[in-house]
């Protein structure tokens, strides 16, 4: 997806200058990596702990850094909304007069076709169908255009127009159209493609910036087990000015002095405005003192904690492309946010729901009692002990461990927010955990519904007679951890045989090579599974 033209470095270098940006140059270099555009490589051994890049917040693209950062104040517009018009507004009108234009028009949101780089769910159906069924479709919904995105646009519509009529600043026309009423699909699309340019892109900076673009730090590729950077910054800065320490915003209720400084300043309401000023310049001064004291270094000018930093978390040898890491994605993640997909990729899964509801739909009459059950208290009761369990092991188990609970709120941290509300507790909760892991393996949840599913009669009578005493059920609950029986295994198949088929059938039909490595993947884990099975 969105990579970099080498041809673009010249301008990046101009405006890191320019920005105070301090790169490695000496130790690295940026230029063309294998795996798609531009990466950073090391020209030679480099140092755990080194600092390859320091940005100082102030050259951070963020909304509140933008050009139009008041108007989207006033208009009480932030997050990804605020940072894409911010994008849009520096990249389309005010051009070559930004600050930030020789940095962020190296950003590309379509290739040298002109052809737009656009989300899955942007695709067209052709392109698209081969993917149904697989976690991109079922467990993040990732094929379906967001509501969300179609309402963000239609709002950053309403606002250029307003901001032309009151201001006359000009409409971004390549996304918006003249007549605010008239919805232009080609425009509409470039507003997509700009918003999945910059969620490819984006850092967390902190409470103030909330997200942002930083130079260089964008070019670092994804590695998905094994990076050798990461990012730093200091979060937990005043929302309201972004300063780290004391503000005018925001004193600290436990600070002694400035409380008592602040009593008097409220005896005397007359002067508090002129005090707190000079009360303010006073701490700053101190804080400032205070750093310089702290590390006793020689200052460049460039003060850490007002800057964000990439740090090579391991020593890296020299010729070797440096990685970072985007998180622990699953293909379909990455090919959601990224347009990428990696071979052989760890945090991958197959989700199962979809499959286990058409059984249950298909299966009424013999299963219709234990799918209700485990819907209705079964996952519950089945988690709940299950994670009281984990939780008295000792902490290295913990950590080796797979635990259930665990795992579906990390899946879900990454789920959209459609899916999140679906998810949050209610009958469906189970859904989301319903999946094989990259080495074939269930998770818990998933390896007791199968067990409870082919439970005999007298333990699914003693089962369910128990299910009201906690005691009780608690000594029977693990069962269903044990190995699948032929049952149990008959079942796996079941499940799993028209998935491998429908995955090895679209792979015949497939040439997008991400869209390849997300079916193999998906189809491998399948067969790892089947093989266990066996
Ligand atoms: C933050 S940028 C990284 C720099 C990028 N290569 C460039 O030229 O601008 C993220 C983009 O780089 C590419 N990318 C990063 N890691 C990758 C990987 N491991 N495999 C394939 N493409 C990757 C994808 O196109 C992704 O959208």
């Amino acid at each position: 997806m969105s990579s970099t033209s080498h041809a673009d470095l010249e301008d990046i270098k101009t405006f890191c200058k320019r920005a105070n940006v301090k790169f490695l140059s000496s130790q690295c270099i940026i230029k063309k990596s294998e795996i798609g555009g531009l990466g950073v490589f090391a020209e030679e051994n480099i140092k755990e702990g080194t600092v390859l890049l320091r940005v100082p917040k102030s050259s951070v693209f963020s909304a509140s850094n933008s050009s139009i950062a008041n108007l989207l104040l006033e208009n009480e517009i932030d997050g990804m909304l605020a940072l894409n018009l911010a994008f849009i507004y520096e990249t389309t009108i005010f051009r070559s007069k930004s600050h930030w234009y020789h940095y962020l028009k190296s950003i590309q949101i379509e290739n040298d076709k002109d052809e737009l780089y656009l989300p899955p769910s942007y695709w067209p159906d052709s392109s698209k169908s081969p993917l149904s069924g697989t976690a991109l479709d079922t467990l993040f919904d990732a094929l379906r255009p967001e509501d969300e995105i179609r309402e963000s646009y239609d709002m950053a519509n309403e606002l250029a127009h307003k901001w032309k009529n009151e201001f006359g600043l000009q409409i971004p026309n390549l996304v918006f159209p003249n007549d605010e009423e008239v919805f232009d699909e080609e425009k509409f699309l470039r507003f997509v493609a700009t918003a999945y340019a910059i969620s490819s892109r984006v850092f967390e900076i902190d409470n103030y910036h909330e997200s942002g673009l930083v130079v260089i730090a964008d070019l670092f590729n994804h590695h998905v087990d094994s990076p050798d950077v990461r990012f730093e910054s200091i979060f937990d800065v005043c929302e309201s000015c972004g300063e780290i320490g004391p503000c005018g915003h925001v004193i600290p209720d436990d600070d002694p002095d400035v409380n008592e400084r602040l009593d008097d300043e409220l005896k005397t309401p007359s002067q508090s405005t002129e005090i707190s000023q000079a009360l303010i310049e006073e701490l700053e001064r101190e804080t400032a003192l205070e750093l310089e004291n702290s590390s006793g270094e020689k200052k460049d000018d460039l003060v850490p904690d007002e800057c964000v930093d990439i740090t090579l978390m391991k020593p890296v040898n020299a010729g070797s492309e440096i990685f970072n890491s985007y998180g622990d994605l699953s293909n379909a993640l990455l090919l959601a946010r990224y347009g990428f997909c990696i071979a052989s990729n760890v945090h991958d899964v197959v989700h199962l729901a979809p499959d286990l509801l058409r059984f249950w739909k298909k299966n009424k009459r013999k299963f219709d009692e234990r799918f209700r059950f485990w819907a209705d208290m079964g996952y519950e009761l089945f988690t709940d002990w299950f994670d009281a369990k984990r939780a008295e092991e000792t902490e290295s188990d913990e950590e080796e461990g797979y635990n259930s609970r665990e795992s579906a709120l990390e899946l879900s941290e990454t789920l959209s927010d459609s899916e999140e509300a679906n998810n949050s507790g209610g009958e469906n909760s189970w859904h989301s955990n319903m999946f094989l892991i990259s080495n074939g393996d269930t998770t818990p949840s998933l390896r007791a519904l199968i067990n409870l599913l082919t439970l005999n009669t007298v333990e699914w009578k003693k089962l369910t007679k128990s299910a009201a005493q906690e005691e009780k059920i608690n000594r029977f609950l693990p069962i269903l951890e044990r190995k699948f029986n032929n049952e149990a295994k008959k079942l796996m198949i079941t499940l799993l045989a028209p998935k491998q088929a429908l995955y090895v059938s679209n792979l015949t039909k497939v040439s997008n090579p991400d869209v390849r490595t997300l079916l193999e993947s998906e189809a491998t884990i399948i067969e790892n599974c089947l093989k266990a099975l066996a």
